[in-house]
C-alpha cells in the first residue's frame, strides 16, 4: 500500500543547513570517493571512526548489518572534517538519527538512508551514486528527506501566509509523500537537532524550538509516536519558555511518583481478576510537562487543579464490562468528586466515548481512570475523534471515515514494512496474522489489533 504523491516533489537539491550547521563542506572529490570506496578510511580518522561504530553497534545490532556498515563509511568519507556547531564530528549526528530509527526497529535500509541523510545536502553526494552503491529503495529514502528539508526551509522563508496554515498545509505535504519513512527520518534527525539545540545561538534555538512545535511535533503525534511528540515538545518549552520550564520542572517533584502507575495498574488486573472480568489492556501513562503546561495554560489552571499527571486507561470488551470495571475501581480508590464523567451514557458531539473517573491513590495522589471498550478506543486514536485532532484543536474536521481508515491502513502498513511483520488485514480482505508488534507506539501497539476486528466495520458505515 502506497500513500498518494502530491505533485510536486522533486527538487534536485535541497538544504537545511541551518538545522545542523557544519564547518566545512567536503569537496566533490571527497564526495565521489565516498561512494566509490566506502570502506577507505584515511588513517588520521580511521580509529576515532571505527570507534564510533563500535559504540554504535554495542548499542544496536542493526549497525552490524553490511549494508549499514556499507553507509556509516560512505557517511563518514562524505562529512569528514566537517563539524557541528557543538564542536562533534558531524557524523556522530548521523549515527545518532540512525539510533533514534534503530530504537524504534526500522530495518536496514532505513537505517542506511539515516546515517546518509545529509549527504545530499551537506556533502555533494548525488541521488545516482547512492543508488548505485546502496539500491534505489535507499536513494529514494535519502532524497525524501532532503525534499523534506527543502520544503521546511521554504516555509520558513514565506512570510505570506499565516504560520498556522503554512503549518498545516506542511503537515499535510509531509504525510502526503510517496514513502512515509521518510518522514520518520526527518523526525529522527529533528529529535537529535533539538537534542543538541544548546549549542546554536538563542535566537536559532528559538527559530527551531518553534517551528518543532508547529510542524514536527504534531507530525510525530498524527505518525502516533508519542514519545518521540512528547520529547519534542519538552525540548521546545524548554527553549521557548526557560523560566516556565524550570518553575514547572521544580514543582512538578511534588507530584510526580514514578512507581504509581505500575502499582495501580497492577492492583486493579487483580481486582479484575478477582472479579472474573476479562480486558484487553491496561496501559498507564505519566503526563508530560509541556502538557500539564498547555493544559495549566489552556484552562488557566494551578498544578494542583490538574488531575491527570498521572493516567490508566483500561479497554475493555464490552460496554458492560466498563461500568462492572468502574464500580472495580471505586471500590479500590476513593473517588475524588465532581470528576466522573460518562461520555458512554453521553457521547461527546464528537462521538467520543469512554468512562473518566478521578481516584486517591494510595501515595494519596490524584489518578485518572479512563474506561472504554475496543471500539469506543479505536475511535478515540482513529476515528472524527481522533486523540491528535483533540489535542491540535483541528479545524477542518471534514475528512470522512473511509478517508481516516485508508489513512490508518497506511500509517500501519509503513510501520509495519519497517518492523518486518505482517500486514494485519482487516477480516474479509485475506488472511489475517496477527502481528506482535514491538513499536514503542502507544497508539500502535493498543490499535493493531481492533484494526483487525474493526476495519470493515467502519469501512461500510
Ligand atoms: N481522543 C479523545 N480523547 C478525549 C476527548 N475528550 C476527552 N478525552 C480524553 O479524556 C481526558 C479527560 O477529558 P474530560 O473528562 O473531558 O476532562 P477535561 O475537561 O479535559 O478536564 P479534566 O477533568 O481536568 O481532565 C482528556 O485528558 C483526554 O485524554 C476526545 O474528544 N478525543
Ligand atoms: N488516563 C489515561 N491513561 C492512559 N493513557 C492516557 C490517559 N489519558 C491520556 N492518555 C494518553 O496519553 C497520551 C498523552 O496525552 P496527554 O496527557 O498529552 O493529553 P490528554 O491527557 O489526553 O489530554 P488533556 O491534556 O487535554 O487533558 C495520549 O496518547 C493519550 O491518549
Amino acid at each position: 500500500t502506497r500513500c498518494r504523491t502530491p505533485p510536486s516533489l522533486s527538487f534536485a537539491r535541497a538544504s537545511d543547513q541551518g538545522e545542523a550547521p557544519y564547518a566545512r563542506p567536503p569537496s566533490a572529490r571527497r564526495a565521489r570517493a565516498a561512494v566509490a570506496g566506502c570502506e577507505e578510511v584515511g588513517p588520521a580518522s580511521s580509529a576515532a571512526a571505527a570507534a564510533l561504530l563500535a559504540g554504535a553497534q554495542s548499542r544496536h545490532a542493526i549497525f552490524r548489518e553490511e549494508l549499514v556498515r556499507r553507509a556509516y563509511y560512505a557517511a563518514e568519507a562524505a562529512h569528514r572534517g566537517q563539524m557541528r556547531a557543538s564542536g562533534d564530528p558531524y557524523l556522530q549526528h548521523c549515527v545518532e538519527t540512525a539510533a533514534l530509527l534503530a530504537e524504534l526497529g526500522a530495518g536496514p535500509p532505513v537505517i542506511a538512508a539515516g546515517l546518509l541523510h545529509d549527504t545530499v545536502d551537506d556533502a555533494g553526494l548525488d541521488y545516482g551514486s547512492i543508488s548505485e552503491q546502496f539500491g534505489a529503495g535507499v536513494a529514494d529514502l535519502v532524497k525524501g528527506v532532503s525534499n523534506l528539508s527543502h520544503l521546511s526551509k521554504l516555509a520558513r522563508r514565506n512570510d505570506t501566509a499565516s504560520r498556522t496554515d503554512e503549518a498545516d498545509r506542511l503537515r499535510t505535504v509531509f504525510l502526503a509523500m510517496e514513502d512515509a519513512r521518510a518522514v520518520l527520518i526527518k523526525l529522527a534527525d529533528r529529535l537529535h537537532n533539538m537534542r543538541t539545540l544548546d549549542s546554536l545561538p538563542k535566537i536559532k534555538q528559538q527559530c527551531f524550538a518553534k517551528e518543532t512545535l508547529e510542524i514536527f511535533a504534531p507530525l510525530a503525534n498524527q505518525l502516533g509516536i508519542l514519545n518521540w511528540k512528547e520529547q519534542l515538545e519538552n525540548l521546545c518549552f524548554k527553549h521557548l519558555y526557560p523560566e516556565q520550564y524550570e518553575e514547572l520542572s521544580s514543582n512538578l517533584h511534588e507530584f510526580y511518583n514514578r512507581d504509581m502507575i505500575a502499582a495501580a495498574i497492577r492492583r486493579l488486573e487483580q481486582a479484575l481478576q478477582v472479579r472474573g472480568l476479562s480486558y484487553r489492556s491496561i496501559s498507564g501513562r505519566h503526563k508530560s510537562i509541556y502538557s500539564i503546561y498547555s493544559k495549566m495554560t489552556r484552562k488557566k489552571l494551578d498544578m494542583d487543579e490538574i488531575y491527570d499527571v498521572h493516567g490508566v486507561r483500561v479497554i475493555l470488551e464490552n460496554k458492560a464490562d466498563c461500568f462492572t470495571t468502574l464500580e472495580v475501581v471505586h471500590h479500590l480508590w476513593p473517588r475524588i468528586p465532581g470528576k466522573f464523567k460518562d461520555y458512554v451514557s453521553s457521547p461527546k458531539s464528537n462521538g467520543y466515548q469512554s468512562l473518566h473517573t478521578v481516584v486517591l491513590s494510595e501515595e494519596t495522589l490524584p489518578l485518572e481512570i479512563q474506561i472504554r471498550t475496543a471500539d469506543m478506543h479505536l475511535q478515540a486514536e482513529f476515528g472524527i475523534a481522533a486523540h491528535w485532532r483533540y489535542k491540535e484543536g483541528v479545524r477542518n474536521c471534514s475528512s470522512s471515515l473511509p478517508e481516516m481508515v485508508e489513512w490508518v491502513r497506511c500509517v500501519v502498513t509503513w510501520q509495519c514494512e519497517t518492523l518486518h511483520i505482517d500486514h494485519p488485514s482487516p477480516p474479509g480482505l485475506g488472511s489475517s496474522p496477527r502481528a506482535t508488534c514491538t513499536f514503542p507506539s502507544v497508539t500502535l501497539m493498543a490499535v493493531l489489533s481492533p484494526i483487525q476486528n474493526n476495519v470493515t466495520t467502519l469501512d461500510q458505515s
